[in-house]
């Protein structure tokens, strides 16, 4: 088996406002440690034989800095995850045609904090051979703690056995519920997906066809990515192909993990002052607690507040409780609107 880490670094980030702006999107942030996160997905992604870092045409140049050894692939637009998976898996299997092996592709986000590479590595090695063997898609899953509307959700179907390695056949998969929905699949057992998959280039191109992304294959079959590009709407490969996939396996995620999705995250991440509030930067606090505090630098104080995330950076500053930092969304589609983002 050939594996190649498929790190997909073009995404926005844009719930880390004001620390991701459209210059400055997530991955290239070192929250939570000195490198930034692509970084350190990169590192971590040395289980696989090739690296391969996928991006849309605006970060292109910026890769370099953070990933010196990997290969660059840039797709000709920036649509999400749909497109560009679909394109990478394409240039992939070109670039390996010769290849005697089978060839399995690892994709993995670039803004996650993993607390178990050992795991983490052994884990994907081990949902790679389920690909191979199997010829499924296979998508890797965490065990939730919460009933997270930012995440996709998976069903687990019957169990099974490739190579050593246990699987569930994934019944269904539903991709970022509502809060009740969530808490519903919480309670039947669903796991989280984590965002990572492992394929064959064959098995997700046929998916890939059955799905809104068909003009986009066959574009790419006759040699013209860019009006395949130009074909497709932006959509991530959760709601265009995840969801109404067949033959898709799930492998258990079994180490520590989050997508540092929202300031929130950092809860999680980072250890706690005596009060309960993670900061990264210096600040001072007065009768305030389990609030998350970040900033490039600025002294940060509070008073009497709790139940915050408070950020600082450049010339912006966010304030926002804590339990509804998913809507910073909101806040940057106005922003954007106003070409402040
Ligand atoms: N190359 C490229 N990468 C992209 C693009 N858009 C996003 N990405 C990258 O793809 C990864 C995932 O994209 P997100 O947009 O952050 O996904 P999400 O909303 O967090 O949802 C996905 O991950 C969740 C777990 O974190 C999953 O639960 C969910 O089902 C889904 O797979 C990130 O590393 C992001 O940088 C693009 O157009 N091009």
């Amino acid at each position: 088996m050939k594996t190649v880490a498929l790190v997909l670094a073009g995404g926005i980030g844009s719930r880390l406002y004001p620390a991701s702006r459209s210059d400055r999107p997530k991955q290239f942030l070192p929250i939570g440690g000195d490198r930034s996160l692509l970084a350190r997905t990169v590192d971590r992604a040395g289980f696989a034989d090739e690296t391969v870092v996928a991006t849309r045409p605006r970060f292109a140049d910026e890769i370099d800095e953070h990933a010196p050894d990997a290969d660059v692939l840039v797709e000709p637009d920036g649509k999400d995850t749909g497109p560009a998976l679909t394109y990478a898996t394409h240039r992939i299997r070109e670039t390996y045609r010769d290849t005697d092996e089978p060839l399995v592709i690892v994709a993995l986000p670039s803004d996650h904090h993993v607390g178990d590479d050992a795991t983490f590595r052994e884990t994907m090695i081990a949902g790679a051979r389920v690909a191979a063997e199997t010829d499924r898609l296979v998508t890797f899953g965490v065990t939730p703690d919460r009933p997270e509307t930012g995440y996709g959700y998976v069903e687990p179907g019957g169990a099974g056995d490739a190579a050593g390695v246990e699987f569930h056949e994934v019944a269904t998969f539903h991709e970022k519920p509502d809060a009740e929905t969530a808490r519903a699949y919480v309670d039947a057992g669903y796991r989280w997906n984590s965002g990572m998959f492992a394929w064959t280039p064959e098995r997700f191109l046929d998916a890939a066809a059955d799905s809104s992304l068909a003009p986009l294959v066959d574009a790419l079959a006759a040699g013209d990515p860019e009006s395949g590009f130009d074909a497709v709407e932006p959509v991530s490969v959760d709601y265009a192909v995840f969801e109404g996939a067949e033959r898709v396996a799930v492998v258990a995620a079994d180490f520590a993990w989050d997508d540092l999705g929202s300031w929130d995250a950092l809860d999680r991440v980072l250890a706690a002052d005596d009060d309960g509030t993670v900061a990264i930067g210096e600040y001072a606090a007065v009768d305030a607690a389990d609030n998350v505090i970040a900033s490039d630098g600025k002294h940060v104080s509070l008073v009497g507040v709790s139940g915050l995330a408070v950020v600082a950076y450049d010339d912006h500053v966010l304030v926002v409780p804590k339990d509804e930092a998913q809507r910073v969304r909101e806040l940057v589609s106005l922003l954007a609107d106003r070409d402040a983002f």
